[in-house]
Parts: C-alpha cells; sequence; structure tokens
C-alpha cells in the first residue's frame, strides 16, 4: 500500500484519483454543489447502474437546489467476497469501458476495488477528503470556494439492508445519513417506503427517485444468462459484453447472496487479519523481548 504522510487514508500503490471529468467550476453559484457515489460490485455493470446517473440528475434538476459536479463508480474491494464477484481488475476494467465509452461524465474511482475492504461510510470520507481537502472543492464563476458533498446514489435494495440488523453499524449510518445524505433509486421488489421505514430520523437528507420505466435488470440475472450461454447483449453497454465475451467471463459462476452477506463477510475477513496482525506482532515483540540482555 503507497503511504503518503499528508493522507489519512490508506491508498493502493500507484493510485491517482480521477478527476478528468470532475467540474472545478459551477455554473450556478447559488446551488449546492454535490458528488453522486455509487458504491456496489458491479459484477458486471449493467445499464441500470449507468440508468440509476442519469435518474438522479433528472432528479436532483427537478426537485433540489444541488448542482451535480461528478458522478463516479466506485467498485468494491475483492475481500467483499459475494458470490458471483470477479476480480477487481475485470470489474474496474469493465466500469471504465461503460463510463469512458458510453458517458460524457460519469468516472470509476478503483481506490476501494484495490484494497482491503473498506465500509462505505470511510469511502464517502475519501472523496471528501480527494474533492474538498486537497483539491479544495469547487469554484463559483465569481472566484468564490466552495465544498462539494460526496452523496451515496443507492437502489432501494441496498438501502433496505440498512434496516437488518448486524449489516451497517449505527455510527456509520449517522455518518453516511446524517453528514452525506442519499438518493435511492427505486428498485423492483424492494419496496421504497418500507426500506427507509427505520432511517425516518434521517429522511431530510434521503431522496427518493421512481422509475418512471420499470427495468429489473441485475448483475445476477446477467451472470445467471453468462453461464447458461445466452445472449446479454443490450442489457450492458456493447464493450462490456466485448470484454466479457473475450476473456470468457462468468461461464463458471458460483451461488447468489444477498446484498448483505458480502459486507459482513468482508468485516469478519479484516477482523481475522487484524487478530493476525496484532499476534504476529505480539510474537515479534515477545521475540524482541527475549533477545534483549
Ligand atoms: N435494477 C436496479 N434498479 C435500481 N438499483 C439498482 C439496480 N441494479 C443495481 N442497482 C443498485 O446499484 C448498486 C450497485 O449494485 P450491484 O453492483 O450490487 O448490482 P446488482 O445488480 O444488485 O448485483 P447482484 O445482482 O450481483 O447483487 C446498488 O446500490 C444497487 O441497489
Ligand atoms: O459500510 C457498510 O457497513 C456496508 C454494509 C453493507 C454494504 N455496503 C456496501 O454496499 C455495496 C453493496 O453492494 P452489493 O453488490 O452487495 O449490492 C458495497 O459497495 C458494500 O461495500 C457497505
Amino acid at each position: 500500500m503507497a503511504s503518503d504522510p499528508s493522507c489519512p487514508f490508506t491508498n493502493p500503490p500507484y493510485y491517482e484519483f480521477p478527476t478528468h471529468r470532475l467540474h472545478s467550476t459551477m455554473r450556478n453559484p447559488a446551488k449546492q454543489p454535490i458528488v453522486l457515489v455509487a458504491c456496489g460490485s458491479f459484477s458486471p455493470v449493467t445499464y441500470l447502474h449507468l440508468r440509476m446517473f442519469e435518474m438522479a440528475v433528472d432528479y436532483v434538476r427537478q426537485n433540489t437546489d444541488f448542482e451535480i459536479v461528478g458522478g463516479y463508480l466506485s467498485p468494491v474491494s475483492d475481500q467483499y467476497k459475494k458470490p458471483g464477484l470477479l476480480s477487481a481488475h475485470h470489474r474496474v476494467t469493465m466500469c471504465t469501458l461503460a463510463a469512458e465509452q458510453t458517458s460524457s461524465w460519469l468516472m470509476v474511482d478503483p481506490w476501494e476495488a484495490y484494497q482491503s475492504y473498506q465500509r462505505t461510510a470511510v469511502v464517502l470520507d475519501h472523496f471528501d477528503y480527494e474533492i474538498n481537502t486537497r483539491g479544495r472543492g469547487v469554484t463559483t464563476p465569481t472566484g468564490e470556494r466552495k465544498h462539494v458533498r460526496p452523496m451515496l446514489l443507492a437502489g432501494s435494495d441496498l438501502i433496505a439492508t440498512m434496516s437488518e440488523p448486524g449489516v451497517w453499524s449505527e455510527p456509520d449510518l449517522e455518518h453516511i445519513l446524517g453528514r452525506y445524505g442519499v438518493l435511492i433509486v427505486e428498485r423492483a421488489g424492494a419496496d421504497m417506503d418500507q426500506a427507509i421505514d427505520n432511517l425516518s430520523r434521517w429522511r431530510h437528507n434521503i431522496h427518493l427517485i421512481h422509475q418512471l420505466i420499470q427495468n429489473d435488470v441485475s448483475s445476477t440475472k446477467v451472470r445467471l444468462f453468462l453461464k447458461r450461454g445466452l445472449s446479454v447483449r443490450y442489457l450492458l453497454p456493447a464493450p462490456v459484453v466485448d470484454y466479457i465475451e473475450e476473456n470468457a467471463l462468468y461461464v463458471d459462476d458460483g451461488p447468489t447472496a444477498s446484498a448483505s452477506s458480502g459486507a459482513i463477510a468482508a468485516e469478519k475477513e479484516k477482523e481475522r487479519e487484524r487478530e493476525r496482525e496484532a499476534g504476529s506482532s505480539g510474537r515479534g515483540k515477545e521475540k524482541e523481548k527475549a533477545a534483549a540482555p
């Protein structure tokens, strides 16, 4: 891992925060600048993942005083270990093909993908740090600097897991929903109102986006199609379909799992890693003591 003493986060080797499509100047200085961050497996990225951003653009324009200055896909670490999770390298490549070749504004941040599992609260802090602390926010047309708020963009199934016991920590929910906020895209099969029932104390920071054209494409279904040798063309961007075919991906996929199981497994894996590290440094200290005169 790269170690920059001024950076409070652990960065993967050779990591650079992508800013090539981030607006540095706002169009309307009266608005509040935000950046959309979609965290997920993206195994593989589908048109629905990309549509979420476009739906958010329409919602923000019609219902809020926000101005979107950037949008990021943030694929989760391999340590998330959700069944069907392809290696970070393939997932980041597919997201990059999708963002660069089908959109004029989306970016892919590989920060969490290429390291140990990072909780979503930490991922949002990382965006806050890169954009506001290192990047010093955005400027208005009159030269004033403004702080950009990273906001989570997620489907209602993911938000529903926030009410499942043991998945998200209470301080993290306070951090994500209280400090940053979330835009939730309706997802077939996950009732939005029910999903946010237990989150009412952060209602002011929760924005619900209804799907006017129902589309329930999911990565799980795409993987299932691929496993059965069925076509997935027009469900995913063409360069992603080509990449999957060229690399014969998902031909032998494992079982499926819920959105919550990966996070719990990843946290347990990290805990075990910490214990192993503590154990080996403890043993190191014992050795040092034994070697001391
Ligand atoms: N059809 C959809 N409608 C609304 N939100 C979606 C849809 N598909 C994915 N999302 C959202 O996109 C984000 C990333 O999703 P993820 O990568 O887990 O895709 P997925 O299709 O749910 O994957 P899987 O099928 O492997 O569980 C999550 O917030 C998820 O809720
Ligand atoms: O931060 C947490 O505690 C946490 C708990 C559950 C899920 N998440 C994140 O939510 C995303 C879920 O993705 P998926 O593919 O399982 O729907 C993924 O980016 C996880 O890191 C995060």
